[in-house]
Formats: C-alpha cells, structure tokens, sequence
C-alpha cells in the first residue's frame, strides 16, 4: 500500500476473497488425487494379464500428469491479488518533466502476414500516448526487411502531424485511427472528423495500393531523402539476407506537428539478415532494438508491442509510471504486465482465443507472489532489467549500451548512426552476452516466457495491471488451423524450456522458491496435457467397444472418487472462469478448445519437440497470419468452426470425434440388449465419458458431414481418420479379445 511524502498513493492492492476456500479445497482434491493413485498404483502391482497391465499403466500416467498439473496451478490460486492503479495522483507526486523516457519497440516481420497498415496503427496509437512528447521515441522492427513497411510508415509519420493534435485537442482515448474510425460517429461528424477521415482513408488507399503491387511506385516517393532510403532495396536485397536499413522518420527535436508542437521519435529498423548466422526470431530483434535503441535515446523504460496490438487508452504509461516512480517497487521492477486483451472475439469465443486463463487468471494468481509472468506484448520493462540481477549488474561490452548511459549526442549524428548500424549487425553478438545472460533470452520459440521466467529467477519482480479499460486491444487469428498452429509454436517453446536446464521445477524453485518455480512449471509443462487428454479420448472408447470395464460400477465407493474429481475440477475451472468476467458459453468452448488443443496442437507440439531433441528436425517461428479471408470472417462471426484445410492437425481430432460417436452409440445397444456383464452400473463411467466426447464434437460432426461451404473437414482428412480409426478398432480388438465382459478395475486392493 504504497503512499508517499504527499499521501497519496500511486497504487494499492487487496487480497481475493476466495483464498481461504481454494487453499481447504486444494488439500481435500489433493488427498482425492492420492487416493486415485495410489489405488492404481496398487492395482498395477496386482494386474494378472498383460492387458490389463497396459490400461492400468496408461491410467497411472494419464492421472499422474492430470494430478501434476493440478498441483502446479495451485500456484496461482494460493495469493491472487487484485492491484489498482491511481494516475490522477502521479502529477501531485512528481513533475511531468521528470517522467522518464519512454522507449517503444513494435515488432513486425512479413509486409503479407502482417498487413503495413496494423503497424501504422499501432505505431500511431502509441505515439499519441498522454506523456510528455519529446520523452517518447517509437522505433519499429521490421524482420520482413520489406520497403512496403518503412512506406507504411513513412505514411504514418505524415499522418501523425494530423493525427497526434487532433488526439490532444480532442481527448481521443481510441488513438488508432483503424479503431477510432470503427466506431461509427455519423450523427455528430464535425467537419474536423470528416477531414480527417478522408486524409486517413487516403493514406490507406495507398499503403494497401503499395502492398497490393508489392513495390512502391515512382509516383508515391517525394524527397530526395525518401529515395535514397528506397534506394537501399537493390537486386541482391532479399528478405534473409540484406544489410541493416536505419531510418529515422520523425525526430523530436526538429519534426513539429500542423499546430507547432513536438513529435515523438518515430525510427525504422530492419536489422542486417544473412543467411550463414542465426537471427533468433523476435528476441533477436528486440535484441537489435534494445542496442540501437541504446545509442539513439536509452530510455529507462521499454514498452514492448507486437504489430497485431493497438494502444486502446493513452494512460497507460501514466498508469505503468505509478507503479515504475514507487521508490519501494522500483529497486527490484523487473516489468509491468498488461493483459493481452482482443478485438474481433466471437460472442461465444469458439476457438478461445481470449485463452483467458493464460493472459487474466493466471498471472493475477502470480501477482501475490513475484509477479506475472511476460506475456509478450504489452509490458513496460525498466532496462536495467535486461542487465542482470537487480544487485548483480552485469555491463555489456560497449558503455553507449549500458542502461546508465547519458545519450548527449543528436540521432542524426554520424557518430550515433554509425555506432547504431554497427550493433544492428548479424553477427554483433558473437562472443557476447546478448540472448544468453543479456537482453531477451535465446534458446525457446516462447521467448516472451522464457525472458520473463530468467529475469524473475535472476530476483526482478513483477506487476501484472489489469485496468478495467483495456491498456491494449490485440487481433487474434479466426480459423482454426492457425489457432492450432499458433499453439502448436508455443507448445514447442514451453518445452524447449521446460525441457533444459533451466526447468522451472528444478532451477526454478531453487531460483524462486515452490509456488513460482511450479507456476512457471504449470505453463512450461502446458502440452503434456495431450497424454492425458488423448487417453481419456480413445482408451475408455475402444475398451467399452469391446465390452471391457475398466472404471470402477455406479455402486462402489471408488465410483464416487471419481465423480468428486471430475466435478471438483470442472467447477474450480468454471468459478475461475466466471469470476474473471466469463460466460457459461465461453467457458464451454474454452474447454473444448482445451481438448481440442490436447488432441492437436499439444500432442504434435510434443511430438515434433522430441523430433526435435533427438535431432530429427527442427522448426521456426511460424507467423501467424493477421489477413483475413470474407467468407471466413463471416462464419467466424456466425460461430461456425473452420476446418477447410486438409492439416495433419485435424487427424486426430476427427479420429476421436468418431470413435466416442461409435462407442457412444454401442453401448446404448449392449446396455439395451441387457447383456449381464454389460450393464449401465458398469458401463456407466466409459459411457459418460464417451457422451461428454459427443457433446464436445458436436461442431466436428456438422463440418463432416452437414457442411458444404468452404470451411467444412475436407473429404482427405475424414477418409484417413475413418482409415486409421478401423485399425485402432482392429488393434484394441485383437489386444483385448481375451478381456472381454471382464472387469480391469481392480477393486480388492485398498479399500
Ligand atoms: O522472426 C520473427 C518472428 C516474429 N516476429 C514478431 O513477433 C510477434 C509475434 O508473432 P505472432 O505471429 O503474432 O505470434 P503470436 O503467437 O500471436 O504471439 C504470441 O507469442 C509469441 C511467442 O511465440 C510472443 O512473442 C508474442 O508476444 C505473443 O503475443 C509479431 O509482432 C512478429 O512480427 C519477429 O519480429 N520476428
Ligand atoms: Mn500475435
């Protein structure tokens, strides 16, 4: 509870009131959990076949992981804490004028994937942040190395002339004109509003102009400065390999808008690419930022930002400043979180895009312990952090890099743009710190969680801010495959990290102690769920299809265990779910993603990861597309799921979907035929479980068979899931042909 000298305070925070109850039902679902294991454990000690070995083994797995995971969020249901931020005290406190600088980095990295105009956007919606102009510098990375963006951003500088005192005048708090204009204002357009309109909607016209001809027009470049920056893209200039282009748009000291005031910096940086040294994706470039950066104006603070996320209040870095001016937080701040918040979002979330679980609950629960983890986008980091410990600094090579530098020389200076083009360079870092020990971290495709994770384990903390307007709006992918494949990314990351020798449950519960080293590990350890979740989709299935129990009859004691389980956990997630603003439809859908990811995108992310560890392949950083199709926005919006295309991705997913349909549909007839080793009381379990998988594959059914439009599952991947599906059939059938109407729940052990 932070106040100062004045009396005011800048922020304070209160406890949840749930904390008392999540701790007493943490102990008793533990205990159940326990009970459930080590009955299967005992069980696997007496199994008397082979078979029954196998399914008792995959169980004690399966529920092994699921009673892992569960231990590890407790984590975040032990201290959530709810933080509230006051701005309007910070001018009391301090001085405008000693409001540290403010560096923002926005990263972008294919002009196709990522349409120009979402940079110019989000540039735009943070150049007019309410701070101190002359202390804001925007620099932009451009991996795609694409002269379509620095167009773009050409535009935007002009734009802004207009665009920033037209924000100001009128206290616009939706600073990107994209969502500004959206709205729609007809009934009071002021001629003002109008004009503005129509300089926008021209601007975009030729940005979508350039990008469309993929090159930019004779016609649309001016002055003599504008040509020899294009000049730069030559024949030999490919998108893996060129040199590093440094542009500086807009500088504060000499750019003044249309009614004479300051602009910030506004500086393009499309680092050197070569196709013989490694570029580390985003952490490379933010890496590259952060040097160039260093020379040109080394704020102390960085605000981080991916193309795909606009500025939605331009308080925001007051709000980040009541938290960075608070001399008792300051010392050890490390970052401060906003929540990745979307736009676009379905009214029921299909694919559960919002992941409200990864960017809300969760790191409000790490809140009451060191802090959120970084989620990428959205965060105001202090420099210093990327420098080692907060009592361990650790000097880069150069001094013009060390947070502490006072940069007193001009941007345009030749001394600064020599110095900066040199530590743009591909190969600046060898023999160095950077990506290792300094700056992001190298080494996972998640380098958001991975930097994070090693600057809290270095001793930094944390703050996660969720105002209750959106700090940011971000855009999120609307079909299916590319939902799965951004998952799929981030599955291999987590591992990547979860896997090495920096594993949360060993390095970091050293480093941070249990209940942040297993936060950390719950995230890191995300894509096991698939062993769970691709058992509980096939095995219970194929056993009830064969006429073999293998959960414990409606009757026994055992049986409500199992209920108390399934329930205990599915309500937790629904309240967790409900009190963070959901609804029931949401939730749904946000478990069924759930299984869907664990039949997908976690099971071949961890698939490829081991691929991958063994040395068999490897894999990148796969973009995710910001374009959007009409037809299949459409049916986003109508909330219709989109298959289309024939992905791997789906295979399993439509094996599953048909298998609990099949086994569903059996067991109704064995129940009914009255069959005596094959009644409900025995069956129940299975059939419940392969009804549940019904419900859920509701959509998959309607895409393979009731759909003709473009999104339905293609002809390919439903024949080969049937295909595949028929062997597993014969395969469990051979297997358990000899288990036939017995009973693997073993039920003498310990009861
Ligand atoms: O070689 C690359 C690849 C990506 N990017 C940028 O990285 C950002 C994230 O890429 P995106 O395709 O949008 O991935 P998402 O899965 O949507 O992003 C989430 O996951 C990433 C880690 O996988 C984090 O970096 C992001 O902050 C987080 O929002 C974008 O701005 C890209 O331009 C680069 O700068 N260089
Ligand atoms: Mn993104």
């Amino acid at each position: 509870m932070s106040s100062n000298s004045h009396g005011l305070p800048l922020h304070t925070h209160k406890p949840s009131r749930r904390t008392t109850a999540n701790r007493i039902f943490a102990v008793v679902y533990g205990c159940a959990t326990l009970a459930l294991l080590s009955h299967h454990a005992l069980s696997l000690l007496n199994s008397t076949t082979l078979t029954s070995f196998f399914i008792t083994l995959t169980f004690l797995i399966s529920d092994s992981i699921l009673a892992f995971m569960f231990a590890t969020t407790q984590s975040f249901h032990m201290r959530p804490i709810y933080r509230k931020e006051f701005p309007e005290n910070l001018r009391r406190v301090v001085k405008e004028s000693d409001f540290p600088a403010l560096d923002v980095f926005i990263s972008t990295a294919d002009p196709h994937k990522e349409p120009p105009m979402n940079v110019v956007n989000t540039a735009l919606s943070v150049m007019a942040y309410d701070y101190p102009i002359q202390k804001v510098s925007v620099y932009v990375s451009d991996d795609g190395g694409s002269a379509l963006t620095l167009f773009a951003l050409m535009e935007a500088a002009k734009f802004a002339s207009h665009w920033l005192p037209f924000c100001r005048k009128n206290n616009i708090v939706e600073c990107s004109p994209e969502a500004y204009f959206a709205i729609d204002r007809d009934s009071h357009l002021s001629d003002q509003v109008e004009n503005i309109k129509v300089m926008y909607k021209r601007m975009k016209a030729r940005v979508k102009n350039v990008t469309e001809r993929g090159k930019v027009a004779h016609e649309y470049i001016t002055g003599e400065e504008e040509i020899q920056a294009f000049n730069k893209w030559t024949e030999e200039f490919t998108r893996q390999d060129h040199p590093t282009v440094i542009q500086v748009l807009l500088e504060s000291n000499k750019d003044k808008d249309i009614t004479g005031n300051l602009m910030p910096n506004l500086i393009y940086v499309s680092r050197e690419k070569s196709k013989t040294s490694t570029h580390h994706f985003k952490a490379g470039a933010l890496n590259v930022l952060l040097r160039v950066s260093a020379i040109m104006t080394n704020a102390p603070i960085i605000l981080t930002l991916d193309c795909d996320m606009h500025s939605n209040d331009p308080q925001t870095a007051r709000r980040a400043l009541c938290y960075i001016l608070d001399p008792e937080v300051r010392p050890k701040l490390g970052y401060v979180q906003f929540p990745q918040l979307f736009r676009g979002i379905n009214k029921n979330d299909i694919y559960a895009c919002e992941h409200k679980r990864l960017f809300q609950i969760d790191p409000m629960g790490m809140n009451g312990l060191s802090g959120s983890n970084h989620l990428g986008t959205g965060c105001f980091f202090t420099r210093r952090a990327f420098f080692g410990g907060p009592s361990n600094f650790l000097p880069p090579e150069i001094p013009q890099l060390s947070p502490n530098n006072l940069v007193d020389k001009h941007i345009w200076s030749s001394e600064v743009m020599e110095l900066a083009y040199c530590v743009a360079a591909c190969n600046y870092e060898n023999n160095t710190n950077w990506g290792l020990k300094i700056g992001v971290r190298y080494g996972s495709l998640v380098e958001d969680y991975f930097t994070g994770y090693r600057l809290q384990c270095e001793g930094w903390k944390s703050i996660f801010c969720h105002p209750d307007r959106a700090a940011f709006y971000g855009d999120i992918p609307i079909n299916l495959v590319e939902v799965l494949n951004q998952n799929k990314r981030w599955a291999i990351g987590l591992l990547e990290v979860a896997f090495s020798k920096f594993s949360p449950i060993t390095f970091g519960t050293r480093a941070m102690g249990p209940l942040m080293g297993l936060a950390y590990a719950h995230s890191g350890f995300w894509p096991i769920w698939s062993v769970p979740i691709t058992s509980y989709a096939f095995l219970p299935q194929l056993t009830l299809l064969n006429g073999v129990t293998i959960f414990p009859k409606v009757s026994e004691p055992w049986f409500l265990l199992y209920v108390y389980l399934f329930l205990g956990a599915y309500i937790q997630d629904f309240l967790d779910f409900v009190l963070a603003g959901g609804t029931f439809y949401r939730w749904w859908n946000d478990q069924r993603m759930w299984i869907i990811r664990g039949l997908s995108s976690y099971l071949f992310g961890l698939i490829e990861f081991l691929l991958k560890y063994s040395g068999i392949s490897t894999h990148g950083f796969n973009l995710t597309s910001k374009v959007l199709d009409e037809d299949q926005r459409k049916r986003y919006e109508q909330g219709t799921m989109e298959f289309g295309v024939p992905s791997p991705l789906f295979v399993p997913l439509t094996m599953a979907a048909i298998v609990n349909l099949v086994a569903f549909a059996w067991g109704h007839i064995e129940v009914f035929r009255g069959n005596n080793n094959n009644n409900l009381e025995g069956l129940f379990v299975q059939m419940f479980i392969a009804g549940f998988g019904v419900v859920n594959c509701i959509p998959i059914y309607e895409a393979i068979i009731f759909r003709s439009d473009g999104g339905k599952i293609p002809r390919k991947t439903s024949v080969v899931a049937t295909f595949l599906v028929f062997l597993l059939y014969l395969a469990a059938h051979v297997t358990l042909r000899n288990s036939a109407a017995k009973s693997v729940f073993c039920q003498s052990t310990i009861l």
